[in-house]
């Protein structure tokens, strides 16, 4: 296959590199940029010395018309703009931005303040929560690559709100991210002078992620709620770590949430169900496409503690995007995927 890459300087096109470059289906990878047009790759980034010696391109519809596959790891808001001469152009399209999750326009304008995509492309764009859409993924042409937050949260609660163990009209959920998150630009928040040694709150109430969510759960679960969600930044590069509460429904036991997520994800390589809080951690899914997640019954209060990890810019992002593009093109879902964690 050959795969153009649209924001291949970002974090997360980086990351689609790291893995593509091991990916036996993929013939070839070329870079795409809105700034640096001609600039070498290596050059630009050491590490791909000798891997990426190859110049970036500058973003051309007429030129990627003739790709398999087309990544867009560009922000939201522009994403849009730049993919729509190529949307029915030939490539299948894998979107990382946010810009084709809401299928709701004056949705995706309240939360992300940004010009919405046309709805028509919207409205056939798929949702790419891979273990959870896997028919629709198969025969998308665009993908909306879910939000990193998003992946966390929904990988952990849907099965338990599908199975109706868990009440949908008390989830609140509590998440904290690795700066990665936030992607290359730098910011005030980001600043390592005020970032590190500090765990701060951010977007209180008021997150993009939070309508994506509700939609996701009113589509695979078919429970429409209204959450409360933070988000809180760590001072670390990668990671997020999702922790949600909710009251258990009359009578549900501790095995029970376990045994459900368990069965949910038997023959899901990417989500493995841990038993011991020993064993959970982003550093236990750092650098690879794994989702670890893990229930517990509070029997004092009746509620459950169901706790997630990803690498935000691997199963959040770059990963699962890779996930898509193999069930997309029949392929096995591992492919070009299979590392360990980095742990250390
Ligand atoms: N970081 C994360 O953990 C996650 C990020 N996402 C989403 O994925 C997308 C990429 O994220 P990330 O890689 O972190 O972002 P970065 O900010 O690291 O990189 C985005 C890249 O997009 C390109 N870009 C910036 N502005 C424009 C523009 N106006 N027109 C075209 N290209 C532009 C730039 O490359 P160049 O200048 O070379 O064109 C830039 O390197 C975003 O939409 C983000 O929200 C989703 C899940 C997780
Ligand atoms: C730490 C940090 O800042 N994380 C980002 C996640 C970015 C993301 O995934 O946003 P999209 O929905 O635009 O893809 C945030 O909270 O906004």
């Amino acid at each position: 296959m050959k795969v153009g890459i649209i924001g291949a300087t970002g974090y997360g096109g980086l990351e689609l590199i790291r893995f593509l470059h091991n990916h036996s289906e993929v013939e070839k990878i070329e870079l795409f940029t809105s700034s640096e047009e001609g600039a070498i790759f290596s050059s630009k980034f050491g590490h791909l010395l000798s891997i990426h010696d190859t110049p970036l391109q500058k973003i051309d519809a007429e030129a990627l018309g003739s790709f398999d596959v087309v990544f867009t790891s560009t922000p939201s808001g522009v994403t849009s703009k730049l993919l729509t001469p190529l949307v029915g152009a030939g490539p299948k399209l894998i979107d990382l931005s946010g810009d084709y999750r809401l299928k709701e326009s004056a949705s995706y304008e309240k939360w992300y303040k940004k010009e919405p995509a046309p709805e028509s492309i919207v409205a056939e764009s798929v949702y790419g929560l891979t273990e959870w859409n896997e028919e629709n993924i198969k025969s998308a042409s665009l993908i909306a690559n879910p939000g990193c937050y998003p992946t966390a949260v929904l990988l952990s609660i849907l099965p338990l709100l599908k199975h109706r163990l868990i009440d949908p009209g008390y989830l609140v959920i509590d998440a904290k991210s690795g700066v990665s998150g936030a992607g290359n630009k730098p910011s005030q928040i980001t600043h390592f002078s005020e970032m590190n040694e500090n765990f701060s709150i951010y977007k209180v109430n008021e997150h993009q992620h939070i309508p994506e969510i509700e939609q996701a759960l009113t589509m695979f679960a078919d429970v429409d709620t209204s959450i409360t969600f933070n988000t809180h930044l760590v001072p670390m590069t990668r990671g997020i770590l999702a922790t949600s509460y909710a009251p258990v429904l009359s009578g549900v036991t501790n095995k029970q949430l376990n045994d459900c997520l368990i069965e949910t994800y038997k023959n899901h390589p990417f989500v493995r169900v841990i038993q011991d809080t020993s064993a959970l951690g982003t550093n236990r899914v750092k650098g690879s496409n794994y989702c670890d997640i893990f229930v517990q019954l509070d029997e004092r209060t009746n509620r459950a503690t169901i706790v997630s990890v990803i690498d935000n810019l691997v199963k959040g992002a770059a990963g699962q995007a890779i996930q898509n593009m193999n069930v997309q093109n029949d392929l096995p879902q591992t492919l070009g995927l299979d590392v360990i964690p980095l742990f250390i």
